[in-house]
């Protein structure tokens, strides 16, 4: 389960030298002893569990809890419940061993009694130093494994949910759950639990030692401050609850704003919509400042309220206990170590009430955490799913019907043949259902009603991922990654060879823009490969699928962003990708669509026409229409 350390496997050169000119290729042997007691007093890092398969939910998902969470590590939770426990007895030594120093040493002048305390006290001083610093160790060693443990669940969940959970959920909100989130379980379980069962027990431990000093004293503690203490403590439950409520929910809304921002800063840069984001960030941001000023006054009325409480109690306290000792019924060494471990009595249900806060918090993250974790992937791998085996690519819509909200088909009804090797092109006008249909076919979305088969099997009864390594995607906007190009390319496949990639960039016609890069194919891309063209990165996308070798290809507008030329430079590259293939092309050009072996005329989400381009032209339909409109636009434009 665990490594010896952290990243150790690229240093154990075991000393080997440089390579000359090469100053990174090694570690040099007069650092090696170095590398190698640095990586020895490294922490040893568990390895989490990964296990990603689209039929494997996560296991415990719904029964999400704190105790589950800890469970693996009870060994750790024992000896920190071992710590804690030492630390609430030692540090209540200190009153005791005061009212022995007073009574048997200052006042019976018994030097002897009173180094013989001070010497136990300065031990009872370290003791609880040491047992601090254990338990804070051991305690943050717990958060980390569980922390671990949980991003790790919450990235394989987000990485198996389908695409309909994504455009139903904002992107900032998702960050929430693994930023804020677990953020909250990570300061519960680090400082929170430890220090809820510290304050437990000293609670327990200083009530006892009231009662064993005096118990009508205690008594009267009880009576007399107890009542107004927990008056006060529920208030500040209820509000400081509802506050923080507040500013979690606040403060999702700002991670959400930001994102969507820094997501959308093109289309604010074009529009000048600078300002009035900035103001609606402002009233967002307004929002979690209400929230934040809200709670930090309720724990400015709390705190010192309890001070208050305290004080008067000890006050009042010291007047009866002075009587008290005036009476020779107590004596001074008795009175002090009470007074004392009254101070002891008050600071553990203050800070019970605030801790008690603290795990609402992580508590409600728990709660946020196992909705996300127990969600089904709308497309949902049968149990008894099976590999597809290499395709030919026949692909059989069936009475299709699907809507992204189940009352409102964008498809209807829709049934299609596509022979193994066609390649069919879907027109028709915007928003008529041509992507939608295609995402059916990749199975992103499952059709309402119908089904859809490759091969003559259902596309529900094969294993998706093996589903997914036949079908290849050009998307119109395709995402690369930042980092090297090279991995760009090779995104589908990732131990492909030098000469395969170059290849590849021949067919493609990208060899002239990775030759002008100043890295060429170890050029590093920009996040969401911002640092290329459009009209470049659908290159890149198209040479990703040459790579893939799909057995069936769907190009959603692939080309709609390269001009002319380069679209007649990559033609070729394309008749070669589709040589043999069944390919669907989604074309807002005719001139793409005319390639097709037949063209599929789509509108509001039914086929109504279906035939080769000929065909369609003089069958005096919607296409004969479409392509009446192409070429009286494209000789006005010539
Ligand atoms: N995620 C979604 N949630 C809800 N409705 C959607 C979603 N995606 C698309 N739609 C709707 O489904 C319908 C079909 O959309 P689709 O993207 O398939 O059209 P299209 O024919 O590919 O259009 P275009 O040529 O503009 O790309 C449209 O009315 C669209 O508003």
């Amino acid at each position: 389960m665990t490594s010896p350390a952290g990243g150790g496997a690229a240093f154990n050169g075991g000393g080997r030298a440089a390579a000359p000119g090469l100053p990174f290729a090694g570690v040099p042997p007069e650092m090696q002893a170095s590398v190698d007691r640095l990586l020895k007093t490294e922490p040893e890092h568990p390895e989490p569990e990964v296990v990603f398969e689209h039929g494997r939910p996560d296991p415990d998902g719904a029964g999400l809890s704190l105790r589950r969470l800890i469970r693996p590590y009870w060994s750790m939770v024992l000896l920190a419940g071992v710590f804690v426990a030492l630390e609430a007895l030692t540090l209540q030594a200190g009153p005791k061993l005061t009212q022995i120093g007073i009574d048997d040493g200052i006042t019976a002048r018994d030097s002897g009694t009173l180094v013989l305390v001070a010497v136990a006290y300065l031990v009872s001083l370290v003791v609880t130093g040491v047992a601090q610093a254990a338990r804070v160790k051991v305690t943050g060693r717990i958060a980390a494994c569980v922390m671990n443990d949980l991003r790790v669940r919450v990235f394989t969940q987000l990485q198996r949910l389908s695409l309909s959970f994504y455009t139903g959920e904002k992107a900032g909100v998702i960050m929430t759950r693994m930023t804020s989130d677990i953020e909250n379980l990570q300061q519960l379980l680090q400082e929170g639990l430890a220090q809820f069962a510290v304050q437990g027990l000293t609670m327990v431990v200083v009530t006892v030692v009231l009662f064993t000093f005096d118990v009508r004293l205690a008594l009267i503690t009880i009576v007399m401050i107890v009542p107004v203490l927990t008056a006060l403590s529920l208030w500040f439950h209820r509000a400081s609850g509802k506050g923080y409520v507040r500013v979690r929910d606040t403060i999702a809304d700002v991670i959400a704003d930001l994102s969507e921002s820094l997501q959308g800063v093109r289309s604010v840069t074009a529009h000048n919509r600078q300002r009035h984001n900035t103001e609606h960030h402002r009233q967002v941001t307004g929002k979690y400042y209400d929230a934040n000023v809200r709670t930090g006054r309720i724990n400015s009325i709390y705190t010192p309220s309890t001070q208050v409480i305290g004080v008067a109690g000890q006050l009042a306290l010291l007047a009866i206990g002075a009587n008290m000792v005036a009476d020779g019924e107590l004596t001074i060494g008795e009175l002090v170590a009470f007074l004392l471990s009254l101070g002891a009595f008050f600071q553990p249900i203050q800070q019970l009430v605030q801790l008690y806060n603290t795990y609402q918090q992580g508590q409600s993250s728990i709660v946020k955490l196992r909705d996300l974790l127990s969600a089904r992937p709308e497309v949902e791998e049968a149990p008894g799913a099976v590999d597809l085996p290499k395709v030919e690519g026949e692909i059989v819509l069936e009475d299709v019907t699907f809507g992204y909200e189940p009352d409102r088909p964008v498809i209807s009804d829709v049934s299609l043949d596509i022979r193994a090797g066609e390649t069919v092109a879907f027109v028709g006008p915007t928003g008529a259902g041509k992507s939608t249909l295609a995402k059916l076919v990749t199975r992103f979305y499952d059709p309402t009603a119908g089904r859809i088969l490759i091969d003559g099997r259902d596309l529900r009864d094969v294993r998706i991922e093996s589903l997914r390594r036949q079908i290849g995607v050009v998307p119109q906007e395709p995402f690369l990654f930042a980092g090297p190009l090279r991995d760009n390319i090779c995104f589908a496949a990732s131990d492909t060879s030098d000469d395969r990639i170059r290849e590849a960039l021949r067919v493609v016609g990208l060899v002239d823009v990775v030759e002008r890069l100043p890295d060429g194919l170890d050029t590093v891309v920009q996040e969401r490969g911002q640092s290329l063209s459009s009209g470049e990165r659908q290159l890149v996308a198209l040479a990703r699928a040459f790579l893939a070798q799909p057995r069936v290809l769907i190009l959603d507008e692939a080309t709609s962003n390269l001009d002319l030329r380069s679209e007649s430079k990559i033609e070729e590259a394309l008749d070669a990708l589709l040589e043999g293939r069944t390919a669907i092309l989604i074309a807002h050009r005719l001139s793409t669509a005319m390639k097709a072996d037949r063209i599929v005329v789509v509108d509001e989400g039914r086929i109504v026409e279906v035939g080769a381009h000929d065909q369609l032209v003089a069958a005096d339909g919607k296409y004969t229409q479409m392509y009446a409109t192409w070429t009286s636009q494209a000789a006005e434009a010539h």
